[in-house]
């Protein structure tokens, strides 16, 4: 049997940061994969996703511009292949190869727990496994990690299983674009998609049963919304799918839609079906009934990333660990990357060679390194659609309903001078809650071009609780559209 410190059982951006950190103090750290090593994200998600949609955002900013020439339509073979080589075409050998120089085991396979600190690993399909087709037993003499990540979930729409649609693989994966597309759903990967695709050439018809965007604020939902129309999506929202019929594998295919007010029924037709209804945690085939724990739920963590429900080791430390998509917390990678920061270094601390720090655990407080604290109050995302959506911590609606006390300011980003120079026709918006007994920003929500790059000063204001006082001090430059947040102060009474 091979034993090492600690076992992280996944390698992708979360798997491999735990693992990382967790080495800090001289465990031994080894690391399972039964796919890719650098995971969803890097080869079907984050990476090829958004270098799908730089070509159009950049010509949007081109055309944007007075004195450009039109930069006319995309290169889509070009597209493609820079898709493919930041996407390393599924070559994983650079990733393995940064595994082996921070000195971190690599077994590929599928692990699965089989009792408390022992797992299995067993060839995966497809494979070049490292023990020749048999299975390893591997005991942790620590602590073993949980980052197996997401998967994404088909809803039980009569006939769509049948139809064969793609899911987020193989739209980020794509070899030659489809004449039309329908998306289903409208969250992050459907709006995405559709903006992607739609710059590709595509005819899309979006399908989604609410508004666009749920989790961010209204007004996201609904410039996206105008946007895509505009950039000649055909967007549905508050439409049920009822029935997906295929008559030829590989052929056109048709969608049944209600509308959820009761009207309908109306088909579209389309050369490719995308559903993009969700992700699950991939919990299924991890062993989590043999130590006690439910195999159908996300894996709950508390915030040292411990997960709730596993019982502790001999001398009372909890063992088992979980982090990213896979503790249903957040679905983002550089969320489950802070998790994973925070997992490694509790891990390393807790069973590290330097045994005395043990205790600094458990003393630690909220904002220590200890601690995923962001993960409650100050959790951020940024969509890249046209206009692209980012935000920070929650919505008017979520912190009304948690009970806080809270004010809105909200800004036209259009009016600020630096938009002006940007662009003639700049458009978007910026919100700031603000707790109004403490006056420090809790949540902010940015709409506009290259919204993404505006969040992170929102996030240190939200994580510092910088009271708005304070912020006054903090001059944005002249003309940048950043001139906003002197205007947010203004607006809330500064
Ligand atoms: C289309 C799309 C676009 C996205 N774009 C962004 C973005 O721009 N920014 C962002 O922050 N997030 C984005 N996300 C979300 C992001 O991809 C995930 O949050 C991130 O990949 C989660 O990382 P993870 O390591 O937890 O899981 P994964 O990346 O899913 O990695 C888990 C790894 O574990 C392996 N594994 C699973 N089970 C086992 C097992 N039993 N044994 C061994 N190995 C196993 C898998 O093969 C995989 O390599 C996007 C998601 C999608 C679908
Ligand atoms: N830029 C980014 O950070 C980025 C990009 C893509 C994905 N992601 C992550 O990946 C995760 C998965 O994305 P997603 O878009 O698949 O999920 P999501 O949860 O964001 O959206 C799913 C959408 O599908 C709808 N839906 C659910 N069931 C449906 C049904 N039966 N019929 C029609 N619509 C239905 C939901 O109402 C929702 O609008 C997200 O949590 C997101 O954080 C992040």
């Amino acid at each position: 049997m091979d034993t090492y410190d600690v076992i992280v059982i996944g390698a992708g951006p979360v798997g491999e940061n735990a693992a990382d950190r967790a080495t800090r103090t001289g465990l031994s750290v080894a690391v399972v994969e039964a796919e890719l090593v650098g995971g969803e994200c890097s080869y079907w998600a984050c990476i090829p996703s958004k270098t799908l949609l730089r070509p159009g955002a950049a010509r949007a900013a081109a055309a944007a511009v007075p004195g450009v020439a039109d930069p006319g339509p995309l290169d889509v073979d070009a597209v493609l292949a820079w898709r493919d080589e930041r996407t390393g075409e599924g070559d994983d050998s650079g990733q393995e190869a940064w595994l082996d120089s921070v000195g971190i085991t690599l077994l590929r396979g599928h692990g699965r727990l089989v009792g408390e600190r022992v797992v299995e690993v067993t060839p995966a399909l497809g494979v070049d496994d490292d023990a020749d087709g048999q299975v390893r037993r591997l005991t942790a003499r620590c602590a073993v990690v949980v980052a197996t990540g997401s998967a994404p979930v088909l809803p039980g729409v009569p006939g769509l299983a049948e139809a064969e649609p793609w899911t987020s693989r193989e739209a980020t994966a794509v070899e030659s674009v489809p004449d039309s597309l329908i998306v289903v759903g409208g969250g992050v990967v459907g709006c995405e998609m559709a903006q992607a695709y739609a710059d590709l050439g595509s005819h899309v018809t979006l399908l989604a049963r609410g508004t666009l965007l749920g989790g961010a604020e209204p007004f996201a939902g609904e410039a996206v919304a105008a946007a895509l129309r505009d950039a000649g999506v055909d967007v549905r929202l508050g439409v049920e799918t009822r029935a997906v019929t295929r008559p030829e594998p590989g052929g056109p295919v048709t969608v049944t839609v209600t509308d959820t007010d009761g009207g309908g029924p109306a088909d579209v037709t389309a050369a490719e079906l995308l559903v993009a209804t969700g992700r699950r945690p991939r919990t299924g085939d991890v062993g989590l009934d043999t130590v006690g724990l439910d195999p159908a739920a996300a894996l709950t963590v508390d915030d040292t990333t411990a997960v709730v429900g596993a019982a502790p080791d001999d001398q009372g430390r909890p063992w088992l660990y979980a982090c990213g998509d896979v503790t249903g917390r957040a679905a983002t990678t550089h969320q489950g990357k802070y998790e994973a920061r925070v997992c490694g270094d509790v891990v390393a601390t807790r069973f590290g060679h330097d045994g005395a720090r043990a205790t600094d655990v458990e003393t630690a407080g909220d904002w220590s390194r200890y601690r995923a604290t962001a993960d409650h109050g100050a959790r951020t995302q940024a969509v890249f659609t046209r206009p692209q959506v980012a935000w920070v911590g929650p919505t008017e609606a979520a912190a009304r309903a948690a009970g806080k006390d809270v004010d809105v300011v909200t800004y036209e980003l259009g009016d600020v001078a630096g938009a002006g120079v940007t662009s003639p026709d700049y458009a978007g918006r910026a919100q700031l809650i603000v707790d109004r007994e403490r006056r420090v920003v809790v949540g902010a929500t940015f709409v506009g071009p290259e919204a993404a790059e505006m969040l992170h000063a929102a996030t240190i204001a939200v994580v510092g609780e910088v009271p708005l006082d304070r912020l006054w001090h903090a001059v944005p430059a002249f003309p940048t559209v950043s001139e906003v947040w002197l205007r947010l102060a203004e607006s809330s009474g500064l």
